[in-house]
């Protein structure tokens, strides 16, 4: 399989504390990857370690061969944080297109990126006044720009209607059949289904890695959160 991220032995030391505990684990690309566990178990920082902003981080970690943070790995990440990071008081479009002149990317990526996340009917309309999953699509759009090889999604689907969250799914899915490699947090299991693969995360550890039937299949159960919950007992 075609690795796009690879960890062993990952560390990461936040505020003085162990938050990652030695992680070994895999992305390949052309799938769909969730990362689930409950809030604070450090997806978020898994995360940042992987896009290269998180400081503390030792062990081996590398995106496309290359160590996580390196310069040439830039314009192949697409990067969300739970934080919507575009500018208020700019509209969709002009966020997307001063991103994009930063990036070096064609101006008909705006277009594409609009029309990707569902916001061409407020694509005139400035940030500050779009509702939050609105706003939170308009962050996506912006990680979507020049088409990166490796999109770091952190709980992108929060606050989201299901029709919303279905469409987000099916694009993720697109973007993975394309050959990406997608990484999706959330700490919502039901979202679990919808993954080609899952890491399962508690206290800075991972339970499980496999497909969604492959670990409700050794957990002996038909769904993921009661397999997540068995799991957890078994270890207890
Ligand atoms: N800046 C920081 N300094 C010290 N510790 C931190 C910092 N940020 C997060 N932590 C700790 O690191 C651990 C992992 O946090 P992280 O944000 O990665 O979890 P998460 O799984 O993404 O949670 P959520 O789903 O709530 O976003 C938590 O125990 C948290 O308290």
């Amino acid at each position: 399989m075609n690795n796009a991220i690879e960890g062993s032995a990952l560390v990461v030391v936040r505020g003085g504390r162990e938050v990652l505990h030695g992680l070994d684990f895999s992305v390949p690309a052309g799938e769909v990857t969730g990362l689930l566990g409950p809030s604070g178990c450090g997806k978020s920082t898994l995360m940042r370690a992987i896009v290269g902003v998180q400081a503390g981080v030792t062990g081996t970690l590398t995106v496309f061969g290359e160590p996580a943070g390196s310069a040439s790995l830039r314009s192949r990440i697409g990067y969300v944080t739970q934080a919507p990071s575009v500018y208020d008081d700019l509209s969709v479009t002009e966020n997307l297109a001063f991103f994009a002149r930063v990036l070096g990317v064609g101006r008909d990526e705006v277009d594409r990126c609009v029309d990707a996340v569902d916001l061409r009917s407020h694509a005139d309309q400035v940030v500050a006044n779009l509702s939050g999953g609105q706003r939170s699509r308009a962050s996506l759009a912006v990680a979507l720009l020049g088409s990166p090889d490796l999109l770091v999604l952190d709980e992108p689907t929060v606050g989201l209607d299901p029709v919303l969250r279905e469409e987000l799914w099916g694009m993720f899915h697109r973007l993975a059949e394309a050959g990406a490699a997608v990484l999706v947090s959330s700490h919502v299991m039901d979202e679990a289904e919808r993954c080609d693969r899952l890491l399962l995360m508690r206290d800075g550890v991972f339970l499980a890695d496999g497909t969604p039937a492959e670990i409700k299949e050794k957990a002996g159960v038909d769904d993921v959160e009661q397999a997540f919950l068995a799991i957890v007992k078994g270890a207890a």
